[in-house]
């Protein structure tokens, strides 16, 4: 395994049901994270794109293969050492704001660290910070439904990335939003990942796939193609200018 792997996914498969009607949701995966980098992930409907990052976030197991999160083989861990891993090097970005509409941008964001055993006050520091990070610093003691779409997003964004987490999994994490606001949310989590996060983004859309540093295409349940290439120089300036 490199050093700076995040995420290695080793000839992962994933098969739903047995016999005839046995479905390879995931066949022979492999593809490494490392650290800064912003992978998407792009197929068609049904391809794999979501049981590949419930695989990658220990919400599902492989029928084959092996997923390492931090250099840990998750087939190791027993449920509380899973549990834990999922609270500490990961997050999750979803498609519809899953923030907890009774909390706080702030609360939202320290939820996981306190669920982690961290006192209620460093918590809610680490939050203010995590908010910071992603531009809505200014938003901490507002509710969800106090924000616009692409508000929640980022406050979604830095609940993924607090405190020792590094790496975020995001599922459509701008479908909901119209696309001015999806390009923002992006430039966010690009921002993040140049500054030492790591992303695996799953997106229908190529302007989107265009912020990582490298796209995967997934087409029944296989890996296509995985063309290594580096960001067009002009993601990389528009990515400098933000912090
Ligand atoms: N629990 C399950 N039981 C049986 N089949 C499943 C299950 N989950 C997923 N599948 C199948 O595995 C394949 C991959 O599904 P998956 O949801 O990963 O695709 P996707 O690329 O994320 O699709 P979409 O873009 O529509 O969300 C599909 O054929 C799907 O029907």
């Amino acid at each position: 395994m490199t050093s700076d792997a995040v995420l290695e996914l080793r000839a992962v498969g994933r098969v739903h049901g047995d016999g005839p009607t046995a479905v390879h949701a995931l066949r022979d995966i492999s593809l490494t994270l490392r650290s800064g980098e912003l992978i998407a992930v792009m197929g068609p409907s049904g391809s794999g794109k979501s049981t590949l990052l419930h695989l990658a976030g220990g919400l599902d197991t492989p029928t084959d293969g092996a997923v390492l999160v931090e250099g840990t083989d998750l087939s190791t861990l027993s449920r509380a050492e899973l549990a834990a891993v999922r609270r500490r090097s990961l997050g999750y970005v979803f498609q519809d704001l899953n923030l907890i509409p009774a909390l706080t941008a702030a609360e939202n964001v320290a939820l996981p660290r306190e669920l982690d055993g961290v006192r209620a006050r460093a918590a809610r520091r680490e939050a203010q910070d995590a908010l910071t990070e992603v531009g809505v610093g200014e938003l901490a003691d507002r509710f969800p439904d106090e924000m616009s779409g692409g508000q929640q997003q980022r406050v979604a964004i830095a609940r993924a990335l607090i405190g020792p987490r590094r790496l975020v999994l995001a599922d459509e994490p701008t479908g909901a939003l119209d696309s001015q606001t999806g390009e923002d949310v992006l430039r966010v989590l690009r921002a993040r990942c140049d500054a030492g996060a790591s992303g695996l983004l799953v997106t229908h859309e190529a302007r989107h796939a265009a912020w990582a540093d490298r796209v995967v295409f997934l087409r029944d349940g296989a890996l296509v193609d995985d063309t290594g290439a580096a960001p067009p120089p002009e993601v990389l300036l528009t990515a400098d200018g933000v912090g």
